[in-house]
């Protein structure tokens, strides 16, 4: 179905054309008529398939753009999110002037105030830069018609929900409450269903929750062998663009540092780095100046970055929905995608309930030896050597050439120029700090493994750093926990 067999403004359907958007994705068909209605939904699709634009155009057709109150508001777990939603529904909003305020914490408060004194029909924002500027009453939520939460359940677990029930008891009764996420585990929807009206459920039915288009591998390997497999991987798989995800902050520092010392372009994102460091990370990456994004889970949800070829779990995330997002940063808006998990030899159980979760086996892959990444890396330069033929534009080596001829036989002087071209597997010792292997407790309302402390389900406390001290009911604990994001 075509956005133009939409029920929606002529406005819209430009932008979505400016877009480049001809069909809709089954969540866009699924949702959006049900959304205008101004009912209360929770939505559910699989990674990269068009959740933005399903809340996205039933939020900007329900404000309008001559009112100058807030009517909107998206609220996201991390500032990246935040800014990347904004974008889009400055997209969307473009031809009917509703316009977008990114809000989020580490950027300076003063630019955001002057921003907001330009009334902006909707907030795209974290939490708790959110909170502060309700708190100074330089945002007023009394006239929001549409609130949504993206990666609701992320916003619903514990370290997030204090901040969600306080933004919600500063909006009107008569909100209409939209939720979106590609998980959405049961005691969380039913958490969420107590501050919605009656919601409708769309559900975008597959057999497997993540994507098909992602090829889905795993390694058995021992935590101190993970990081020569893992340059070797890279060295036979020479991905495009790929995510490496490590547990801890700490972890990230180390594997960036680790695979620059072997020689691979990496840069590293996590919750302590400033955020103009964050942005200048991203942007890098986004522009191909950098092949390999090493992450915490604070890239784990909701990055739309083209053409992420290749998604490595370095260590397993902490639950099995991070599984998803993590490997849904790959194979996106219909592009094919592979994912490689490594497991030690202590967390097979995980692998297990990951399955169970995601409904799709993954497959065992063996980790390659150095002869193996070294063929990988002599074809590069070969292919290197055929392009150069290809090109004819050798003309000016010929002299040498001759000179060399005259001494050496023709397959030794070949031979000696792929090695000197090929990036040999660089074995320089690394060091990286031991991680125990995630621990298994079970918890008995839902099938998923649960986070080190016992203390019951994960929360991700990433987004929180610096921003969330001030007003947190979950202080000692989620600030606990936010040291190792
Ligand atoms: N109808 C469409 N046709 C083509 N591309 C689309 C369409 N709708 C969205 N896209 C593109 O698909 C990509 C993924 O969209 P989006 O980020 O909204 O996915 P998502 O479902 O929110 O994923 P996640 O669960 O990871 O947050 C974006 O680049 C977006 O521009
Ligand atoms: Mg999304």
């Amino acid at each position: 179905m075509k956005f133009s067999e939409l029920d929606v403004s002529e406005e819209i359907l430009k932008a979505t054309e400016k877009m480049g958007f001809q069909e809709m994705t089954p969540i866009q068909e699924q949702a959006i008529p049900v959304a205008k209605t101004g009912v209360d939904l929770i939505g559910q699709a699989q990674t990269g398939t068009g959740k933005t634009t399903a809340f996205g155009i039933p939020m900007i057709e329900a404000v309008d753009s001559a009112d100058s109150d807030i009517q909107g508001v998206v609220i996201t777990p991390t500032r990246e999110l935040a800014i990347q939603n904004a974008q889009e529904l400055n997209s969307l909003g473009y031809f009917k002037r509703v316009r977008t305020v990114a809000v989020y914490g580490g950027q300076d408060i003063q630019k955001q105030i002057r921003d907001l004194k330009r009334h902006p029909a909707i907030i795209s924002a974290t939490p708790g830069r959110l909170l502060d500027h309700i708190k100074r009453r330089t945002i007023r939520l009394d006239q929001i018609k549409v609130i949504v939460l993206d990666e609701a359940d992320e916003m619903l677990n514990m370290g997030f929900i204090d901040d969600i029930h306080e933004i919600l008891e500063n909006t009107p009764q008569e909100r209409q409450t939209l939720l979106f996420s590609a998980t959405m585990p049961g005691p969380i929807q039913h958490l969420a269903e107590k501050f919605m009206k009656d919601p409708k459920k769309v559900q975008i039915k597959a057999k497997t929750l993540t994507v098909s288009l992602i090829e889905q591998n795993y390694v058995k390997v021992r935590e101190q062998e993970k990081f020569d497999a893992l340059t070797r991987f890279l060295d036979i798989q020479m991905p495009e663009r790929a995510i490496v995800f490590g547990r801890t902050k700490r972890r990230v520092d180390e594997l960036m540092r680790a695979l620059q010392k072997r020689g691979y372009e990496a840069e590293g994102i996590h919750g302590d780095l400033t955020q103009s460091k964050r942005d200048l990370v991203l942007r890098r990456f986004k522009q191909n100046e950098v092949k390999l994004l090493i992450a915490t889970d604070v890239a784990a949800r909701g990055l739309d970055i083209s053409n992420v070829t290749h998604v490595y779990n370095f260590d397993l995330p902490q639950d099995p929905e991070s599984y998803v997002h993590r490997i849904g940063r790959t194979g996106r808006a219909g592009k094919t995608g592979q994912a490689l998990t490594f497991i030690t030899p202590g967390e097979i159980s995980h692998l297990k309930a990951i399955e169970r979760l995601t409904k799709q086996p993954m497959k065992q892959v063996n980790a390659p030896s150095y002869k193996e990444a070294l063929a990988g890396q002599q074809k590069v330069a070969v292919d290197a050597l055929k392009q150069s033929l290809e090109n004819d534009n050798y003309h000016d080596y010929e002299t040498r050439a001759e000179e060399l001829l005259s001494d050496n036989s023709p397959a030794d002087i070949v031979a000696a120029a792929l090695k000197v071209l090929t990036k040999e597997p660089d074995t320089t010792p690394v060091h990286l700090t031991r991680e125990a292997p995630l621990m298994v407790k079970r918890s008995n309302r839902h099938q998923q493994y649960n986070s080190r402390d016992g203390r019951g389900r994960n929360f991700h406390s990433y987004e929180r750093n610096g921003e969330r001290r001030q007003h947190s009911g979950y202080r000692g604990r989620s600030r606990q926990k936010s040291q190792n994001y």
